[in-house]
């Protein structure tokens, strides 16, 4: 039963009508003493609340109302509705516990999703339910591992998928994140549509209009043709926004804004777009913490993160090590023709206590190097030892150009060139051997000018 609390009987009849439409139980209450009431004795399985419901516009006695429900059942989820323009509002509303809010007017289609993610996701959860009941009902072929967190996750991104939630993704790098996001679109209904991954770290302000909405040509002086942006590219499929943390504060201004209305400009054009995309986003940072220093939004921050999955680290499920180490030496076995291939118990052991920092990237880059080197069919310990890349050790004698000759900056953009140069700009490459992400090296690629071309990657 979901309880809808609003003085203005058109919003109560309007948005009970709506959610009966789609098979729920409703009940209502006009002011703040009724609905707790019903909260105490009826226990809804969700609550509505118009946080300017009352004549007092400022939402004070909505967010009372909230704080009350929220201490007396931290469960039951609270959809906020808010006045245009009164995103602070909503923004102190989530802080307080709400799970999401909705402006007003309306959309309805966003308002019956946001309310069925939420009551999928506290309805009852199966009792650990194991990797082959999920496989029995989803799709997730290319994630492997039954650790315990591993399968809450899937079961929570099963249950997710079908709606239109934003997803917000955490770990570590190399922990699978993207391989999430994938899984999220393999498993809703926006299949058959484009899965459209952009890599915020990648774009500086100055290009992130023109990549996101487009151009049309004559736009600005390079603009010679017309171009499609990554949104439309992802009309009706899933963008997944990836390194969100590391966008830049006036990007973050203009992504909120499309998130939030669902409409964009084409730069260039006065016509305004609508988009129809399933939103996943990911990063390594920790983004509650860059709120609380100021350089994440708040806002934007409550958009993407409806539902939060956070991935585990490979050392917190070492479990799953022989699990990933077999599925990539069955995938080598076929791609090199060398059915015999197999790992002794004893490598596995040594595998499971790596520290593998890289996680399941590092694991299958150690694997598959490993592969490669090797003759033997059943790799040893010491075949994985001499492709295990050590620690960098201390050179001293390092040639450093004399004090006063050179600055860091200069320093850095030649080590990047010859990285380039030496990995013929094979970008994945080159950061490697440089010690930093591909994002790190696209920003100082931009940063010092150096010219490279994404497809020779
Ligand atoms: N559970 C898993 N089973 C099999 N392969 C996996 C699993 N998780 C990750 N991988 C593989 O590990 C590699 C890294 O995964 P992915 O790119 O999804 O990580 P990520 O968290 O997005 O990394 P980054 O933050 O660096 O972008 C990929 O090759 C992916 O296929």
């Amino acid at each position: 039963m979901i309880l809808i609390v609003d003085d203005d009987i058109a919003v109560r009849t309007s948005l009970s009508l709506l959610l009966k439409s789609v098979g729920n139980e409703i009940i209502t209450a006009d002011n703040a003493v009724q609905a707790f009431e019903v909260v105490k004795t009826q226990k809804p399985e969700l609550v509505i609340l118009d946080l300017n419901f009352s004549i007092d516009t400022s939402g004070k006695e909505g967010m009372t109302l909230l704080k009350k429900i929220k201490a007396f059942d931290a469960a039951i989820p609270v959809v906020l509705i808010t006045g245009w323009a009164s995103i602070e509002l909503a923004v102190q509303g989530m802080k307080l516990g709400a799970n999401d809010f909705i402006n007003k007017p309306w959309d309805n289609n966003y308002l019956i999703q946001s309310v069925e993610t939420l009551l999928q996701l506290t309805a009852k959860k199966v009792s650990s339910r194991g990797r082959k009941e999920l496989d029995k009902k989803y799709s997730f072929k290319q994630i492997i591992g039954e650790d315990s967190g591993l399968l809450t996750i899937l079961e929570t991104i099963g249950r997710v998928a079908s709606t239109n939630a934003s997803v917000l993704i955490t770990g570590e790098s190399g922990t699978g994140k993207e391989l999430i996001a994938e899984a999220i679109h393999e498993n809703s209904s926006r299949i058959s549509k484009p899965f459209v991954k952009v890599n915020l770290g990648g774009i500086s302000s100055s290009l992130f209009e023109s990549e996101m909405f487009g151009h049309v040509r004559g736009a600005f002086t390079d603009a010679r043709f017309d171009r499609t942006g990554r949104f439309e590219m992802a009309n009706k499929g899933t963008i997944f926004l990836d390194e969100i943390g590391d966008l830049e504060a006036s990007s973050q201004v203009k992504l909120l804004r499309v998130l939030q209305d669902r409409t964009y400009e084409v730069l260039g054009s006065s016509r305004t777009k609508t988009v129809d995309t399933r939103v996943v986003c990911a990063t390594n940072k920790n983004l509650n913490e860059m709120v609380a220093s100021g350089l994440f939004r708040e806002d934007l921050l409550y958009r993407i993160n409806l539902i939060t999955i956070h991935l585990p680290s490979l050392r917190e499920r070492p479990s799953d090590i022989p699990l990933l180490v077999n599925f990539f030496i069955n995938n080598m076995k076929e791609i090199y023709s060398r059915p015999d291939l197999s790992v002794s118990a004893s490598a596995m052991r040594w595998l499971q206590k790596l520290p593998l920092p890289g996680n399941i990237r590092q694991l299958k880059n150690l694997v598959e190097r490993t592969v490669l080197i090797s003759h033997n069919d059943e790799l040893e310990i010491d075949d994985f030892q001499s492709q295990l890349n050590l620690p960098a050790v201390k050179n001293n004698k390092v040639k450093l150009p004399g004090v006063g000759t050179m600055t860091l900056d200069q320093m850095e953009s030649e080590m990047v060139k010859q990285a380039m140069n030496f990995h013929k700009n094979r970008i994945t490459k080159a950061a490697a051997s440089l010690g930093i992400t591909r994002n790190a090296l696209y920003r100082r690629l931009e940063k010092y000018q150096i010219p490279f071309n994404e497809a020779e990657d």
